[in-house]
């Protein structure tokens, strides 16, 4: 397990912009590793943090989000948990929704009006539209580029996320963001750019210079 901090550099909790950076449980196979990449990455100024993890193993999920919750709470950075809305009514912290997962509606019910739920719309206006009447805190579109964690996403055009402004909430950009793609992403009207390989495909140790880097490239400390 990770060591406690003497000194925790604390960022403000402005979770509508910046680098929003998803666990994965290849990348970080232990609870160590993930939990010192999960610790650098903050320190480095992430705005959102999710824990993204696919295995059915309910102890070993609960036992790492509740480590992770921990120390977003340190870093006054919202952790989001990737698919499980019973999980994160349990920790009191926000959820990712998909399509084939449960409803925004009911996660935003059970969950409250205070905490985030977001929302992925993939390459559509229609289902963006849907997830803002369902409460939806911000919508996620995607994939852009070509994504080693996800290659089987859908794709999606850049141009959407300038169309996507009509909602009036956080759009996220998902899917191979780089520096490069994540300026690209930004240019076209992305106010958080998410990411996996980004910042986690370096090792744990290279966490925090990979999200300094990218939010340095993408314009997100100006
Ligand atoms: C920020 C963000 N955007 C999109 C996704 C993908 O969600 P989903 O379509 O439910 O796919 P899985 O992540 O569950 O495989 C996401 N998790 N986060
Ligand atoms: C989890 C996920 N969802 C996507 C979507 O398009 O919905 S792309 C993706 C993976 C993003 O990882 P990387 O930054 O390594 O490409
Ligand atoms: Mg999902």
């Amino acid at each position: 397990m990770i060591c406690p901090h003497p000194v925790i550099e604390m960022h403000e909790s402005n979770w509508q912009r910046g680098v929003y950076a998803l666990t994965d449980a290849t990348l970080l196979p232990d609870d160590d590793t993930l939990l010192t990449a999960a610790e650098g990455a903050l320190r480095g100024g992430l705005a959102l943090l999710q824990y993204r993890d696919k295995s059915s193993d309910e102890a070993h999920r609960y036992r790492q989000a509740a480590a992770l919750a921990g120390l977003c709470r340190e870093f006054a950075t919202p952790l989001i948990i990737n698919d499980d809305v019973a999980l994160a009514a349990r920790l009191g912290v926000g959820v990712h929704l998909g399509q084939q997962d449960a409803a925004v509606a009911g996660a935003r019910e059970r969950l409250g009006p205070g905490v985030l739920v977001g929302a992925t719309c993939h390459g559509s206006l229609e289902l963006a539209a849907r997830a803002r009447r369902a409460g939806a805190s911000y919508l996620a579109f995607g994939r852009f580029f070509a994504s080693r964690t996800k290659p089987g996403a859908p794709p999606a055009e850049l141009s959407l996320l300038g169309e996507a402004a009509r909602f009036g909430l956080p759009r996220v950009a998902i899917g191979g963001i780089d520096g490069d793609r994540a300026a690209r992403a930004v240019a076209a009207g992305a106010d958080l750019v998410a990411v996996v390989h980004a910042v986690f495909g370096a090792g744990a140790a290279a966490s925090e210079a990979a999200v300094r880097e990218l939010r340095q490239r993408a314009g997100f400390t100006s």
